[in-house]
């Protein structure tokens, strides 16, 4: 019998899941991507992280194939993006700012983007049902988007993400305006998808939550990565305590006190 072995190299490429080299971007001067390097392994959870116009959206666009102007390397499961469209739809992606179809009812959305997914009509509205039932939205299922609420709306961003079964999640911001209970809901679901090797990457502002659910936090700022780590590990380099204060100080920003103090100043003005 022969016995058939992966080189290192094919093990690792088995493994990996996003992997990105000497990324750059920029939007005419604005040079938004300096040099980003990742390598994400199948099964991590990827808190990435950093200040307001980072580059974060720019990242995961790109990888998504929205921006296909750009220097570097990305591949997605081993295989280079450019010029490849079956990847997408081994991933899955809840926007920042989404551009719903406002005048779709939500299974008319959520068949289109099954469809788009090839899933067959029959399957997709199932699961696309009893995904909005556990969310406890299945009332407004034949309802027009318009007149859902934001966090109505996020649940079906986040079914449309997850409908089907796609092997890396793409989140920015995803509990935006959902309730606490809902918040526990997707948190363990992202729990459970990474016990099945799906690898989440999870962009947000919300710092707790952050350190909470990642295994891997990577920082950036000015389209370079300032941090790569588990939280324990930018704790023992920071020396501070809560992913809020290691954010801030590796970030360079510690005039929070002064800053409120001139808006105050500035709203009292006149009075
Ligand atoms: N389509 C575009 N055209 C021109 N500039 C852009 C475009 N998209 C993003 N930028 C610029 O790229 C920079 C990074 O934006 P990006 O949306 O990636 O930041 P971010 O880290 O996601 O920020 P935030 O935390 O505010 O969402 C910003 O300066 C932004 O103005």
């Amino acid at each position: 019998m022969t016995e058939m072995k992966l080189s290192q190299s094919e093990q690792s490429e088995v493994l990996s899941a996003i992997s990105i080299k000497e990324l750059h971007k920029n939007f005419g001067d604005n040079k938004v991507l300096n040099g980003i390097d990742l390598e994400v392994k199948q099964g991590e959870i990827i808190g990435y992280i950093g200040p307001n116009g980072a580059g974060k959206s720019t990242t995961v666009k790109l990888i998504l194939g929205l921006i296909d102007d750009y220097e570097g390397e990305v591949k997605i499961l081993g295989k280079d993006i450019k010029g490849d469209v079956d990847y997408k739809r081994k991933i899955g992606y809840v926007p920042e700012a989404a551009d719903i179809y406002d005048n779709l009812t939500a299974r008319e959305y959520l068949t289109f983007v099954g469809e788009l997914y090839g899933m067959s009509i029959e399957l997709v509205d199932k699961k696309a049902f009893a995904l909005m039932d556990l969310f406890g939205i299945k009332d407004v299922y034949d309802s027009r988007m318009s007149s859902f609420s934001k966090g109505m709306k996020q649940k079906v961003l986040i079914v449309s993400s997850i409908i089907h079964n796609p092997d890396i999640l793409f989140l920015d911001e995803p509990l935006s305006g959902l309730d606490a209970n809902s918040v526990m809901v997707v948190k363990e679901l992202l729990a459970k998808q990474a016990l099945k090797g799906k690898t989440i990457f999870y962009s947000s502002h919300i710092m707790d939550v952050v350190e909470r659910i990642s295994n891997r936090i990577i920082i950036i700022n000015n389209g370079k990565v300032l941090a790569d780590g588990s939280f324990d590990d930018l704790k023992r380099e920071s020396k501070e305590g809560s992913l809020e204060e290691i954010f801030n100080e590796l970030t360079g920003f510690k005039q929070h006190k002064e800053i409120a103090e001139q808006m105050m100043a500035i709203i009292e003005e006149g009075e």
